[in-house]
């Protein structure tokens, strides 16, 4: 977090949505794509295409008229072996596609390798400081096959990573299954990833305003999305009296979630107003300690002395800058924070906030901050997740 958490780009549009379309090998990502860009008001679209194998089919099948809003990247993966290549395309694509020496296009879609872990991805976007200057996250579109998924969920960490981390789920190739089957699948979907909408499609087609503009940062949509992320009802995880009854709880998630019992998604709602100097040491030690288990983190903070919520967004330990929305979206004025994580209960967030708080009343910042690697107390719970 910014030192204050005072930092505002929440309006800056200027900046061009960047969306990640990831989804397992064969889900249906290319034919979504097909479609997209033949879409109103999607031919100013530039698409990014990874493809593993020397020789690209996809950007033939991305044909359109303008087809020249295509960059392939070839021979290795985005989250990994060619991450600089997307960070230099997309630092070079301003001027590589401008007209009229202005920049052309006015969003882009990054199609992973169906293998991707769309972390890595993220981050380039949200740490490139050059980047930042040109492009906003905008969000994350998951395609799921229907007739396969639940097998390849089974089999595939990586799958049940992508649908997780989704902003947006396309459950794709539902003509080839049964009412049935759909609903088991959807069922596990909503028990991973509950705030992701998910969008059932036959072909690819489905209407461009269901996928984009799921980012925080657009103030049309921003108050929308915020609520609909935040829908706490949604969530099987714990909220604040779990300590009340965490074992139902608990027996219910796993219940729904068995196959996916590593990766859950909890969220935690606080009554009273965070302080923030508590909050973000919290937050820090957490993502130190647990960073590479928290697949994701969103939230909407109320935090002692600031009117405004404060809204959070981040990728494993990588945090977008905080920004203050210029109002409470609704009447709810809880903090709620909605983590995805790997094998972290939400009885273990809470306990860390709790020590946190009691070792800063007890020790205060300087003494905690000290204390904290003899101790080992706040290390020792977050590092028992
Ligand atoms: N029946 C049916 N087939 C579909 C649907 N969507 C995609 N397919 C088919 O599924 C196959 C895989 O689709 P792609 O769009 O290539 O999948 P992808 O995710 O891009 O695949 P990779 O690039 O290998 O990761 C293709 O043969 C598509 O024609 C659908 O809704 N219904």
């Amino acid at each position: 977090m910014s030192e204050n958490g005072t930092h505002l780009f929440a309006g800056d549009q200027s900046l061009i949505p960047v969306s990640v379309l990831t989804g397992f090998l064969g889900s249906g990502k290319t034919t979504l794509l097909n479609h997209l860009v033949r879409s109103p008001g999607m031919n100013r679209a530039l698409v990014i295409i990874n493809e593993f194998g020397a020789v690209s089919l996809d950007h033939d099948l991305i044909a359109r008229s303008n087809d020249d809003l295509v960059v392939e990247m070839m021979g290795g993966c985005l989250c990994c072996t060619i991450r600089g290549d997307l960070q230099a395309a997309l630092r070079d694509a301003p001027w590589r596609f401008a007209r009229d020496g202005t920049c052309w296009f006015d969003r882009v879609v990054i199609e992973t390798t169906g293998l991707a872990d769309p972390a890595p991805i993220l981050h380039t976007l949200m740490t490139d400081p050059q980047l930042q200057t040109l492009y906003r996250l905008d969000g994350v579109i998951t395609t799921v096959d229907a007739a396969t998924g639940m097998a390849t969920l089974d089999a595939q960490e990586e799958a049940v990573r992508q649908a997780a981390v989704a902003d947006r789920i396309l459950l794709t190739k539902v003509d080839l299954t049964v009412e049935a089957e759909r609903m088991a699948i959807e069922a596990r979907l909503k028990a991973l990833n509950p705030a992701a909408p998910i969008i059932p499609a036959i072909g690819g087609e489905v209407d461009p305003a269901c996928l984009f503009d799921a980012g925080l940062y657009n103030p049309a949509t921003k108050s929308h999305d915020v609520q609909r992320w935040l829908a706490a009802e949604a969530y099987d995880a714990p909220h604040h009296h779990d300590h009340h009854h965490g074992t139902g709880e608990h027996a219910h998630h796993h219940d729904v979630n068995r196959h996916d019992g590593h990766i859950r998604a909890t969220c935690l709602t606080f009554d009273e107003p965070l302080e923030a100097e508590t909050f973000e040491r919290w937050l820090d030690i957490l993502l130190m300690f647990k960073g590479a288990d928290i697949l994701r983190v969103k939230g909407i903070v109320n935090l002692e002395g600031e009117a405004n919520p404060v809204v959070i967004h981040g990728v494993q330990h990588v945090f977008h800058p905080p920004v203050i929305l210029d109002r409470w979206p609704s009447e709810d004025k809880r903090t709620r924070l909605v983590f995805i994580t790997r094998d972290i209960s939400a009885e273990d967030l809470r306990g860390t906030l709790a020590l946190m708080t009691a070792g800063l009343d007890k020790y205060g910042l300087e003494g905690l901050v000290n204390d904290v690697p003899q101790s080992g107390m706040i290390a020792g719970v977050a590092g028992a997740g």
